[in-house]
């Protein structure tokens, strides 16, 4: 029986491209939201470590389309001080879907920062105005890293802000991004006047209020994973038009839509099949929570390009 195969995350990161990455997501998130039964995916469990103030999911997914079985195993723990350690880290497991033999143990960080951004990136192609100057990115770590660099590449826009509760994170942040970044110093400096904002905090309560929110605007609502964490308020999250990841995980995971009550509109699978208009001249939310299947598809092409290296 031979061993899994290890793949490390400086692997992953230059295996994984955004180019490749994007259209299979695409496809897949249209396959689940369509109900045929190609991808299964049952809601995560999460299993609270409340002495730390920490979580673990395991996200089984499998795709008869893209013949893909994996499970991300993924912690990630609330901090009160700045740590080496990130937040979120995670493995992949990657299965033989016929044998069920285990092919690869790989790196999940990487995967999570590119596979979120990446759906974000579509989520937004899809919802933002028509005229999208100005990008907003509220939290300045990993998920800002990755969005900044796919939004920058995917879409024109003429200016990019970042807000961030920590300065030292900020700076890290405007020194590691590569490009043109205006540093703001309140969130509402940051939204004001915004086409397309992104909320990659691990805020549990409010940071984007509707106040600031230019009409029309597009947000990706990224953060906020428990059902009782917020980063939008109620205003916002009633007053635009909602779309989701899955139906079933916001419904169980998304605090943002449980405590809000906002009724949601449509997942996001169901604009990429044409089965839901993207209304993209409202001001649209993608609250997005995440999907083993997005691990499976980005896991399945990192195992096939390192596979094709052999
Ligand atoms: N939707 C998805 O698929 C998905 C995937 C991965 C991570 N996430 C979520 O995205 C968010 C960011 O993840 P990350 O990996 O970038 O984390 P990170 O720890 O690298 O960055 C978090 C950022 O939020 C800031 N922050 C922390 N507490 C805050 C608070 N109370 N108010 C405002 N800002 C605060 C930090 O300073 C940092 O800039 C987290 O909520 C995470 O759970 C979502
Ligand atoms: O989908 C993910 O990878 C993350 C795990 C942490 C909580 C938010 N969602």
């Amino acid at each position: 029986m031979a061993m899994p195969v290890l793949v490390s995350a400086e692997t992953v990161e230059k295996l994984l491209q955004y180019g490749e990455l994007v259209p299979r997501l695409e496809v897949a998130l249209g396959k689940f939201s369509s109900g045929k039964g190609e991808i299964v995916q049952p809601v995560r469990s999460v299993l609270a470590i409340e002495k730390y103030n920490g979580y673990l999911g395991v996200m089984p997914a499998y795709s008869a389309h893209d013949d893909v079985l994996a499970t991300k195993i993924v912690t990630f723990y609330l901090r009160d001080q700045p740590s080496s350690i990130p937040a979120h880290q995670a493995s992949v497991l990657l299965f033989d879907p016929e044998h069920g033999t285990l092919k690869a143990v790989m790196d999940g960080t990487v995967i999570t920062g590119k596979r979120t951004a990446a759906v974000s990136a579509i989520a937004t192609k899809f919802l933002k105005p028509v005229q999208a100057d100005v990008l907003c990115i509220l939290g300045s770590g990993v998920q800002a890293v990755s969005h900044y660099e796919i939004f920058t590449e995917m879409f024109s826009f003429k200016e990019v802000r970042v807000w961030g509760r920590t300065k030292e994170n900020v700076d890290r942040f405007a020194r590691t991004v590569r490009g043109p970044v205006r540093v703001c110093s309140s969130v509402k400096e940051a939204v004001l006047g915004a086409d397309v904002i992104v909320t990659v905090t691990m805020a549990t309560e409010p940071v984007l209020f509707a106040k600031w929110v230019k009409p029309g605007a597009h947000i990706n609502a990224v953060g906020a994973c428990r059902p009782d964490w917020r980063e939008l308020d109620d205003a916002l999250m009633k007053s635009a038009v909602l779309y989701v990841d899955t139906r079933e995980g916001a419904m169980k995971e998304s605090g943002d839509v449980i405590l809000s009550g906002a009724e949601i509109f449509a997942e996001l699978g169901e604009v990429v099949n044409g089965d839901k208009p993207a209304l993209h001249e409202k001001t649209t939310v993608f609250k997005s929570l995440g999907m083993g299947i997005q691990d499976a598809v980005a896991a399945k092409l990192v195992f096939d390009s390192w596979n094709a290296q052999q």
